[in-house]
C-alpha cells in the first residue's frame, strides 16, 4: 500500500514532519489520505516527547485541497456532509495538538489545502507559490471548517473579503495580511534549516504551555459549533447543479 501521508520524526524526535504526498496529483486530499492523516494526527496527540509539528506537501505543491474524485460524483446532502466531516474532524485535532504547528507551505495551496493550512499555528510559506481559498469559483464556501479558522487567523474583515473573492494570492500578500508569519525561498524550506532553531531551542514545558495558552485564548466550544455549521452549509451547496458544473469543467479543461 502506498504511503499518501508521510510521518518522520527527527533523531531525538523533537520534530515531527508530516508530508501529503500524492504529489503527482498536488497532493489533492483524498479520501484514503484523510483515513492515514487521522491516524498520524492520532498518534501525535498521545506523543510524549515531539516540541513541534511540521505539515508539508512532497514537491512541487502544499495540496490542491479535497480530492473532487472523491468528494464528487452523484452524492446527496447527507452523503456530502458525511464525507466533509471526516476532514473536519482531522482540521479540528491538528487546531487542538498539543504543542506548536507550522505548515510548512512548500508550494501551491488551493482550497481545502489552505483550510488545512489554516488549523496549524503558523505559517511558513514558498515564496514562488500562489494560494487561494478558492471554494468561492466552484459554487461551493469552505467545507472542512477551514473558513471559521481562517477568520481567527487574520482580520476578520480580510478573512471575509477573501472568501467571498476566491482569489489566489502571493506569498508576499499571505505575509502582509498576517495568514503567513514567514516567506521563504524553497531552498530555506529545506528541512533541518536554521528556521525551526528558534522553536527547538525552547523546553518542551515552554512550548506546551505556549500553546495550551493559545488553545485557551481561543473559545473552542463555541468554535467547534461555527465549524459544524460551516460543514453544514457546505454539504448543501455542494449538490447544487452550479458546484457539479464547476467540478466538471475543472476535469474537463484538465482532459485537453
Ligand atoms: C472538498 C473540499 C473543498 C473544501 O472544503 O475546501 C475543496 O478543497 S474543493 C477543491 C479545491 N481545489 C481546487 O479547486 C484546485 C483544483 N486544481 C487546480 O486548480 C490545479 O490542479 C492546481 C492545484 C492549481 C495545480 O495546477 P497544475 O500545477 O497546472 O497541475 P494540474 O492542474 O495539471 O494537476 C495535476 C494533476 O493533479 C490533479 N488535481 C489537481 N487538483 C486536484 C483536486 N483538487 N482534486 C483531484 N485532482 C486534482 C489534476 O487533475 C491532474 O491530474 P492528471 O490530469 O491525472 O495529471
Amino acid at each position: 500500500m502506498s504511503d499518501d501521508v508521510l510521518l518522520y520524526l527527527d533523531q531525538n524526535n523533537q520534530t515531527a514532519i508530516v508530508t501529503l504526498n500524492r504529489p503527482e496529483k498536488r497532493n489533492a486530499i483524498s479520501l484514503k489520505l484523510i483515513e492515514q492523516l487521522d491516524q498520524i494526527i492520532d498518534q501525535l496527540h498521545r506523543d510524549q516527547q515531539t516540541k513541534l509539528v511540521m505539515i508539508t506537501g512532497s514537491s512541487p505543491a502544499f495540496c490542491a485541497g479535497g480530492d473532487l474524485n472523491d468528494f464528487h460524483g452523484d452524492i446527496g446532502q447527507e452523503e456530502a456532509h458525511h464525507l466533509l466531516k471526516k476532514m473536519q474532524n482531522v482540521l479540528w485535532k491538528i487546531t487542538t495538538l498539543p504543542m506548536p504547528t507550522i505548515g510548512w507551505m512548500n508550494g501551491l495551496a488551493r482550497g481545502g489545502g489552505m483550510e488545512l493550512a489554516s488549523a496549524c499555528d503558523f505559517r511558513f510559506v514558498n515564496e514562488t507559490g500562489t494560494y487561494g481559498f478558492t471554494q468561492g469559483q466552484l459554487a461551493i464556501s469552505t467545507g472542512w471548517g477551514g473558513g471559521t479558522l481562517l477568520y481567527e487567523r487574520i482580520h476578520p474583515q480580510e478573512a471575509y473579503y477573501w472568501l467571498v473573492n476566491a482569489d489566489v494570492r502571493s506569498a508576499v500578500q499571505l505575509k502582509e495580511i498576517g495568514f503567513a508569519q514567514g516567506v521563504f525561498s524553497s531552498e530555506q524550506l529545506e528541512f533541518n534549516h536554521p528556521l525551526i532553531e528558534p522553536y527547538i531551542k525552547r523546553s518542551y514545558e515552554q512550548l506546551r504551555h505556549w500553546k495550551s495558552q493559545w488553545l485557551t485564548n481561543q473559545d473552542l466550544q463555541m468554535l467547534k459549533i461555527r465549524m459544524d455549521k460551516e460543514v453544514e452549509a457546505c454539504s448543501h451547496m455542494w449538490v447544487s447543479r452550479e458546484h457539479k458544473e464547476a467540478v466538471a469543467n475543472f476535469f474537463k479543461r484538465n482532459e485537453k
